[in-house]
Formats: C-alpha cells, sequence, structure tokens
C-alpha cells in the first residue's frame, strides 16, 4: 500500500485541482467558523463532487458539531469520511458513526508519549486516528496550527493501528516525517499556504511530490522496475 495523503483546507478548484492531479487521495473541508479554511457546503459539494470523480475521498472536518450540523452539511457534501477534530468522547463518535454511517476519523492532540494513551478508549470504534500536534495556548484552532510533535513517539504506536500524522507538515519537511516516524498516511494543511486559507499549489504540488519519493514502498517498485 503507497501512502495515504490528505491535502486539508480547501476551498477552491484550483487547489483541488493541484491536490488531485498530484496525486492526493484524500482532500479535507474544514466546517468551522473559527477556521480561515472554513468553507461554506455548497461549494465543499461542488469540490466534493470533482474528487470523487477522480476516486480521492472527501473528508468533512468538524469540531464539536452537533448532529443537527452533521446532517446539513453531510446531506450536502457527500463525503466519504467524516474527521471528528475536537472534544467528541468515544461514545460520541460510535454515536455519530451510527447515525450517519460514515467512517470516522478521530483526531487526538500529542504532545508526549502519555498522549498516546487516549488511542485506548476509541480502539474498535474510531475507523482511524489522526495525530495532530496539541494547539499552542491561546489558539483558537485546535488544528491547522502548523505545528509538529515528536515523530519518534509513533515508534511506540501498535503496527494494527491505522493512522494519518499530521501537524506542521509542509514541503521541506515531509520526507523527514515519514522516514522518521514511519507512518503510512499524511495530512497537511497550512504547510501548503502562501497565507493563513490560501492554498499554494506550487507548495501542493511540492508536498505531494516530496512525499510520494520518500514512501519507501514506492521505493520498492521502482527498485523492482530497475532491476
Ligand atoms: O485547518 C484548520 O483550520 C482546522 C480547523 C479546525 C480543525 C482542524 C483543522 N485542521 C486540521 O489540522 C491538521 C493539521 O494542520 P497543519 O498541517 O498543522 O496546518 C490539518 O491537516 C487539518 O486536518
Amino acid at each position: 500500500m503507497t501512502l495515504d495523503i490528505k491535502i486539508c483546507g480547501l476551498k477552491t478548484e484550483e487547489a483541488l485541482d493541484a491536490a488531485l492531479s498530484g496525486g492526493a487521495t484524500h482532500v479535507g473541508f474544514i466546517f468551522f467558523e473559527k477556521s480561515p479554511r472554513n468553507v461554506d457546503a455548497d461549494t465543499a459539494a461542488a469540490l466534493a463532487a470533482k474528487a470523487r470523480q477522480k476516486l480521492a475521498v472527501p473528508v468533512v472536518v468538524t469540531v464539536d458539531a452537533d448532529d443537527a450540523a452533521l446532517a446539513e452539511i453531510i446531506a450536502t457534501v457527500q463525503p466519504g469520511m467524516l474527521q471528528l477534530h475536537g472534544d467528541e468522547p468515544p461514545e460520541r463518535v460510535a454515536d455519530v458513526r451510527a447515525k450517519f454511517g460514515l467512517p470516522v476519523m478521530k483526531a487526538l492532540a500529542i504532545r508526549d508519549a502519555a498522549d498516546l494513551e487516549k488511542i485506548v478508549p476509541y480502539r474498535g470504534i474510531a475507523d482511524r486516528f489522526l495525530f495532530d500536534a496539541k494547539a499552542p495556548a491561546g489558539s483558537e484552532l485546535p488544528g491547522g496550527n502548523g505545528i509538529s510533535f515528536d515523530w519518534r513517539l509513533l515508534d511506540a504506536v501498535d503496527r494494527d493501528v491505522d493512522y494519518m500524522l499530521s501537524g506542521g507538515l509542509d514541503p521541506e519537511n515531509v520526507a523527514e516525517a515519514v522516514v522518521i516516524s514511519g507512518a503510512r498516511a499524511l495530512d497537511v494543511s497550512s504547510g501548503v499556504e502562501s497565507a493563513p486559507g490560501v492554498k499554494d499549489k506550487g507548495r501542493i504540488t511540492a508536498f505531494l511530490r516530496a512525499a510520494r519519493a520518500a514512501d519507501p514502498q514506492n521505493r520498492e517498485i521502482e527498485h523492482e522496475q530497475a532491476g
């Protein structure tokens, strides 16, 4: 399996096209009013439809959203996955999964080894985890802060835990992140922007290229083809 790569916080067709043509497997849409990446449901729906045509998974990102808000967003956008990026407890994740019939990726904030224990009550409930860095004190955003955590911590994660690595990734550090963490899935937002909420298509392309080049699976394939 080659890397899953999610480009998050998309609001424009230009950025979406850069993500899709660079081989993004997932594209994320932020539904959080305080975020500079907040998008309206109709715009996200049009972008999601185009993503689906290219076999990329549209992911709706919410923060402690209630059922009414989720129902409206899901009906309009028709995502393939939900990313719950707030303080949703395991019961709420199970409830959302059951009510909306979509796979759920639960975001967990990581700073040190003890934070990885947060996985335990969600195992068997969340379909996937998203490990993001803890937001800095005073930030209004639970994600999208461009901050990394120590990728070596992920050595301790069981191999059967399906997760995306996020937090402060960018075209310059993603190769190192792949090598150090061993992650099989990546998620990026602010690291492919020219300003908060403004995606940069050159940085999206560079990120995808650098991540794919660092993927040990790709290197194996290239090696087999050469030999
Ligand atoms: O990006 C946002 O504004 C955001 C707002 C609310 C919840 C989650 C958000 N983003 C998620 O955080 C990760 C990490 O972001 P970054 O790469 O460090 O900028 C991002 O990939 C989104 O999934």
